[in-house]
Formats: structure tokens, sequence, C-alpha cells
């Protein structure tokens, strides 16, 4: 048997995310995890680098990463020395969104490739500066979207695109949400409410509700931007903190996406109508169940997965697979969708004022 192709990860940013994505990818015994099981891919982490102390990064390895030896896992007290680290392969950038285009600048320009948390950037124009300097350089880049690699997501896209058979016909609108409460009170919600820190729940969890609509909407960005009508209730800060938007497609095709951090959403969160049927997720940014009907609201389909983890895992295998087969953009989520995100959340955050400052929104690394 020959040897599984390695992915030595270096993390930046040893916070709540990173702790749950490592966790992840290092312990999870998913059996959908095929590529770990069959050991074509393993993953281990080399490096931890946090930007205030090499002891917030000793005690993210002593205390946060659960595996039977954490003795490689070198820490880091600033960012600059993750880059020169020889043995790190890719960098998984996991820091409030108004550090992402920096960092993700300087570990590419170190040549690692880079795996960075949603949203990609602050703005647009940031995000093709960074798709243009990984081409450049040959370099794996990718935007942190892990429920596209989560098997709900992509059963329904084999069910409407094409490889399972269930004909609920065309897909004619998206309705979808992700609400959570946000206490105010609660430091670690601090980055949603700042704007200093890139804030406003549709860049932290109206992404989510809005991939929905893009994916299935417009799956291969082949559409023209869609009319985009959108409206907020902002904190006293200035970021949105309720917000809905609509998209209407040239196509006659339409969206409704909604997030709030001020109301919590128990019920379905993401709706695909049809013609012939629709389809219903229970949640937008973790799903694991989902529903077919036909329009006699025939159920076609019902499936619930329980997966062993948080399911980042299936991102993290993507990612692995993308590297061992020499690409530098993923098939499944290219740098093309997180562009056009980007530009719906210029365009989203110019309708409902939030604003950031000159130096977020700047190109200046
Ligand atoms: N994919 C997903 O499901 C999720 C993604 N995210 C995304 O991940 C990113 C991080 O979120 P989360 O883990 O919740 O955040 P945390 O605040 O828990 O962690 C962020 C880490 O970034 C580092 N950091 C660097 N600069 C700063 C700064 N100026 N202020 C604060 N922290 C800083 C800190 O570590 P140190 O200073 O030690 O380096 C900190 O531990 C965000 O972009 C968010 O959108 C968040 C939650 C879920
Ligand atoms: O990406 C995210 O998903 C889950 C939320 O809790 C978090 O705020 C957000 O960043």
């Amino acid at each position: 048997m020959s040897s599984p192709f390695v992915v030595n990860w270096g993390v930046m940013g040893p916070g709540r995310i990173a702790t749950l994505f490592v966790n992840d990818f290092l312990n999870s015994k998913d059996p959908l995890r095929k590529s770990v099981l069959d050991k074509t891919i393993e993953h281990r982490l080399v490096a931890v680098a946090s930007s205030s102390s090499v002891d917030r990064a000793q005690k993210f390895k002593d205390e946060s990463i659960h595996q039977s030896s954490n003795e490689e896992i070198k820490c880091y007290g600033s960012y600059d020395e993750i880059y020169d680290d020889p043995k790190v392969d890719i960098i998984y950038i996991a820091t409030p969104n108004m550090t992402h285009f920096k960092l993700c600048y300087q570990a590419l320009t170190h040549g690692k490739h880079v795996l960075l948390e949603k949203p990609f950037t602050i703005n647009h124009r940031q995000c093709e500066i960074l798709t243009r300097l990984a081409k450049e350089k040959h370099l794996f880049l990718m935007e942190a979207y892990w429920t596209k690699f989560n098997p709900v997501y992509r059963e329904i896209c084999d069910y409407l695109f094409g490889s399972k058979e269930c004909d609920i016909g065309t897909i004619e609108r998206v309705i979808s949400d992700l609400s959570m409460v946000f206490p105010r009170n609660d430091p670690g919600m601090e980055r949603i409410y700042k704007p200093e820190l890139g804030g406003g729940v549709i860049m932290d969890i109206g992404i989510y509700a809005l991939y929905w609509a893009l994916g299935f909407l417009d799956k291969d960005n082949k559409q023209a931007i869609p009319q985009i009508t959108s409206f907020a209730h902002n904190a006293d800060t200035g970021v949105d903190i309720s917000t809905a938007a609509i998209l209407k497609y040239g196509n006659g095709t339409l969206a409704v996406s909604t997030c709030s951090g001020i109301v919590k959403n128990e019920g379905h969160d993401v709706l695909i109508n049809c013609t012939k049927g629709r389809v219903i997720v229970d949640q937008a940014s973790h799903p694991t169940e989902y529903w077919i009907y036909d329009n006699e609201n025939k159920q076609l389909v019902h499936k619930k997965f329980e997966f062993d983890g948080e399911a980042m895992y299936f991102e993290a295998d993507h990612v692995a697979e993308c590297l061992s087969k020499g690409l530098t953009e993923s098939p499944l989520h290219t740098m093309a969708h997180a562009a056009r995100m980007s530009k719906i959340l210029d365009t989203i955050r110019k309708q409902v004022g939030n604003v950031y400052s000159e130096t977020l929104e700047s190109v200046g690394v």
C-alpha cells in the first residue's frame, strides 16, 4: 500500500473556530471520511501561531488540541515566525475579518498555501488581489466556506444538478436564513458588533444564507450579478444586526436571504423551490438533515446525518485532496465564487450603511 499524502497544517489565530476545525480534522472518525480512512490523505498539525504571545499558542496546543501526541506542534508568539517554518505546507487563517487580507497576502508571499476563514476579505478589491497573487505563485487558496463540503449540501447538488434521480424540475427560488442571538455583553462576540473588526451579521452569518442562494441559483457564476435590494437594523455601533436581502436574477429566479444576531431561528433555514417540488434544509451553516417533496406534498427523500464532530473535517479533507492533486483552487468552491460573494457583500453593506474605515477597506499590506 502506498503511503498517505500528508498535509502539514499551520494555524494562525488560536481562537474559537481554530479549536473546532483542528480537533475535527485530527480526531473525527466519521466513516464518510473515505480518503482519511483508506489512508490516501493524512492531516498533521505542525505549528500554531498567536499574535499576542507564545503562551497563548502553547495553551492552544496543551489544552485545546486533543490527540495522543502533541509533541511535533511548534508554538510561535508571532505570525511572522510561522511563515518561515519549512514544515508548514498550508496555513489556516482563523483571525478576525479585518486581518484576513494582510495575513493571507503575507502567507502567500512567503510561499504558503492558504485556507482563509470566511468572509474571505473585507471587500472585492482585496479578494481580487489575493486571487491574483495565489495564481502568480501557483499556490492553493480557498475561502473556508465549510458548508459546501457538508454531505447535505453535496447530496442536494447531486439531486438538483445531476447524478441522483429525483425529478423536481428546475430551481425557481431560494429562501434562506441564518439567525442566532449574539449577546451584546459577551466578550467572545465583540467581533460581531465592532466595525473596526469588520463586524456586522451579513459578514458573519448572512454569508451562509447568501451562499445557498448563489450556490443553487447560479452554481457556476454564469449569471449576471443579480439586482440586490437590502435592508437592515443596525446596532448602536453602526454595523448591521438584523438584515434582509432580495436578489433578483436576470433569468427570472429570485432569492430572499436573511440573517439576524438578535433572534434565534429554530425553524428550517433553507427552502429551495423548484417547478415540480421543493427541498428543505434544517440549518444553513451546519446542515444535518434535508427533505425533498414533490408538488403534491409527497416526500421523495429524507436524510439525516450524525456527524462525528463539527463536520468541518469535510472541508479539511477536500483541501488535502486538492493539494494531493497539485490543484491551486478547489473545483467546488472556486475563487470566482468567493469573488462573486465579496461583490454582493460590498453592495449589501453599502445599501444598509455598514461602513468600515478606509484602513479596513484599503489594499495596503
Ligand atoms: N467557519 C466557521 O464556522 C466560523 C468561522 N469564523 C470566522 O473565523 C474568524 C475568527 O473567529 P473566531 O474564532 O470566532 O474568533 P476568536 O476571537 O475566537 O479568535 C480569533 C483569534 O484571532 C487572533 N487575533 C489576531 N488579531 C486579533 C485582533 N486584532 N483581535 C482579536 N483577535 C485577534 C487571536 O489570537 P492571537 O492574538 O493569540 O493570535 C484570536 O484568538 C472570523 O473571521 C470568523 O468569521 C468564526 C466562527 C465560525
Ligand atoms: O461562521 C460562523 O458560524 C457560526 C457562528 O456562530 C459564528 O459567529 C460565525 O462566524
